[in-house]
């Protein structure tokens, strides 16, 4: 009886997230093809380098880096590490390092990514989502600092699957990957659930950082901006209800708990602000809006905190 062949994996876009699920899975013995723009001859040349709270300082030497997507070898999963502001140019180089049948999973915070990627996917391949847990940034070229967490949840979206157990077995299959790398990784029977879910910390956070100019422990440390953290992860909460998907309100308080125990913490949103890149309000804010908005609510904080953040990436960007 032959083995089954392990699954090649393509990283798009390798930055904080693509460059440290991909150092994993590659150090844990996976075949890991990387797709890079800004860092790739720094990468080629030196390698990936993690500097972890977690797992201590790992290096990855010999990375199989690539700037154009159509010279990578055909995968079996390609996780989408780039922002979801760039998902339109970045269809085509998916469907390039693509196998026929692969699984495309994206890594990115928000809601409906994957609606808006599908149509521009061939049928023939798997979409999920995945939810990352994780503090990461940035430090350097090929250079990620990890500060705390690094668990992913997957989701089916759409594909050849078509029944929910076939659907559910191919999200267990990613998550059986990322734990082979000794990261936690669970398999949701409910992409929106799990996005509206992850949406309850992003909403407040990313958006009031970049609003405030602070991190996570002087968001925090203020009475009244803590009250209305609390108050937008609540609109979120109402919108994810309006919307059909049941969480209970008390999970704000926990995530609250959870911030308080976390490294001072500047989100995503935050690096792309300080770099003057887009920021990702489509998916993170306008996307929630508009369906709160179908299922027949208003969320005043989110829209007002939407609005700001709108003029603010009109006016970043040079
Ligand atoms: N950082 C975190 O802790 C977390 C992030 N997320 C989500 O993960 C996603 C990724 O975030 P993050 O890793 O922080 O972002 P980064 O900015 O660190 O990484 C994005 C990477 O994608 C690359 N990229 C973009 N377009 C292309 C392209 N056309 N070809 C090749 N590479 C490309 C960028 O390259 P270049 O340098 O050239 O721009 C960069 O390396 C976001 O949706 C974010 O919200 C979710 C949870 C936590
Ligand atoms: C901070 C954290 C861990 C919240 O879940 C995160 O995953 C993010 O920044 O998107």
């Amino acid at each position: 009886m032959s083995a089954t062949p392990s699954p090649r994996i393509g990283i798009i876009g390798t930055g904080a997230i693509g460059g440290f699920y991909g150092l994993m899975l590659a150090r844990a013995g996976f075949d890991v093809h990387f797709l890079l723009r800004s860092e790739y001859v720094a990468v080629a040349e030196r390698g990936l380098r993690l500097n972890s709270a977690v797992h201590g300082a790992l290096t990855l030497a010999n990375v199989q880096a690539y700037c154009n997507a159509a010279d990578m070898p055909p995968c079996d999963w390609l996780l989408v590490g780039a922002k979801s502001t760039s998902n339109a140019e970045l269809a085509p180089l998916i469907a390039q390092a693509a196998a026929p049948d692969a699984k495309v999973v994206l890594l990115q915070n928000g809601l409906a990514v994957e609606e808006g990627l599908r149509p521009l996917l061939p049928d023939s391949l798997h979409l999920l989502g995945g939810l990352c847990y994780i503090c990461v940034h940035r430090a350097g070229p090929g250079i990620i600092e990890h500060q705390s967490l690094g668990s992913v949840n997957l989701a089916y979206h759409s594909g050849p699957a078509s029944d929910a157990e076939a659907q559910l077995a191919i999200a267990e299959a990613g998550a059986a990957l990322f734990k082979e790398a000794g990261l936690d990784s669970t398999a949701m029977p409910n992409l929106a659930q799990a996005r509206w879910q992850k949406l309850v910390w992003n909403v407040p956070y990313n958006g009031l950082s970049v609003v405030l100019n602070a991190g996570t422990t002087a968001l925090m440390g203020h009475g009244e901006t803590r009250a209305l953290i609390l108050a937008i992860m609540k609109e979120v909460i109402q919108g994810a209800v309006a919307c059909g998907h049941a969480i209970p309100e008390v999970f704000a308080d926990k995530l609250l708990a959870n911030t308080d125990r976390m490294p001072d913490y500047l989100p995503s949103m935050y690096h792309d602000f300080v770099e003057k890149r887009p920021l990702e309000l489509r998916y993170i804010y306008a996307e929630p809006l508009a369906a709160a908005e179908r299922a027949g609510i208003e969320l005043p904080r989110i829209r007002a905190l939407a609005q700001q953040l709108a003029f603010i990436d009109t006016h970043n960007l040079g």
